[in-house]
């Protein structure tokens, strides 16, 4: 890669929030993502679709800095997240300050991973203290009011194990917005789930689009949230975007073979 050819910063009148530019991840001879270009507006909320193995997941696990990048630069609120400058050109960042960008991003994983041991104001409140260094009144504060927000204030104290998975993913929500991130990822958040809690969940990132100013992004299969929550919706094929746009176009007349047949599979298995 040649550095030389990527900003340093994202400036200008309204730099996305997010912007994945020319990004490749591989894995061995498996080209994951494709010099991937997608930009997310400040409050947009776009979902990504399509086949398993077109490496949706990975977007999210590249942008919580889970997964080394080959190549091209992300850049998160104008800042480049695993770059920083050195003469005038962008060289990979130590880890201090990666840590630092990605404190803008929140993750919420389909499998939860709360803390057992810690009931659901600790789940909300650890990283507040130890990365944010807020007292404990102020982090129980905030999480009680969050907890609150996403319906589970008389759960407070209870553990993980005595909560539906409708309510620990709720948990799992309050406590990434605990950091006040501005980019929430949502992986495939309501698939570990039983269908009757679904709504539960799916209602409060509906609330979360009305509330908070939040950019996000999603990766999901259920294609009717997709369709009623997202600003935008990119089909991914392969490892690269190949149709975007607004639901109704996707969903309801899009323009790529790939796109309508993949639609069509998914509603079919519906
Ligand atoms: N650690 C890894 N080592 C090797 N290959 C990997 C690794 N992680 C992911 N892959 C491969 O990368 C490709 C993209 O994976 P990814 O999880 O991003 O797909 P996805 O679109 O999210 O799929 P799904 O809808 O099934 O979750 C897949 O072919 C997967 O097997």
């Amino acid at each position: 890669m040649n550095n030389q050819d990527f900003p340093l910063t994202l400036q200008g009148e309204n730099p996305p929030m997010v912007r994945f530019d020319k990004v490749t991840k591989r894995y061995g001879d498996l080209t994951v993502l494709d010099s991937l270009e997608l930009d997310v507006r400040a409050n947009e909320m776009v979902t990504i679709v399509g086949p398993s193995g077109s490496g949706k997941t990975t977007v999210l696990r590249m942008l919580m800095t889970l997964e080394h990048i080959n190549e091209g630069v992300i850049y998160v609120d104008g800042r480049p997240l695993t770059h920083m400058e050195k003469d005038g050109q962008l060289v990979r960042a130590n880890k201090s300050y990666t840590r630092e960008v990605r404190k803008d991003i929140g993750m919420v994983f389909q499998q939860f991973n709360l803390f057992p041991h810690m009931t659901a104001l600790e789940n909300c409140t650890e990283a507040p203290i130890q990365v944010l260094g807020l007292s404990k009144k102020d982090a129980e504060e905030r999480a009680v009011e969050l907890l609150e927000m996403v319906g589970l204030d008389d759960k407070i104290d209870q553990y993980p194990a005595r909560l539906s998975g409708g309510q620990q993913q709720r948990v799992a929500i309050a406590r990434a917005l605990a950091m006040r991130p501005k980019v929430m990822l949502f992986d495939e958040v309501t698939s570990a789930l039983d269908p009757e809690v679904i709504g539960e969940v799916t209602q409060v990132i509906r609330k979360l689009r009305v509330k908070h100013d939040l950019t996000m992004l999603m990766v999901t299969h259920q294609m009717g949230f997709a369709r009623e929550i997202s600003d935008r919706v990119c089909f991914f094929y392969n490892g690269s975007i190949v149709e975007q746009g607004a639901p109704e176009e996707i969903f309801s007349n899009p323009k790529e073979e790939r796109t309508a047949e993949f639609l069509s599979a998914v509603l079919e298995a519906n």
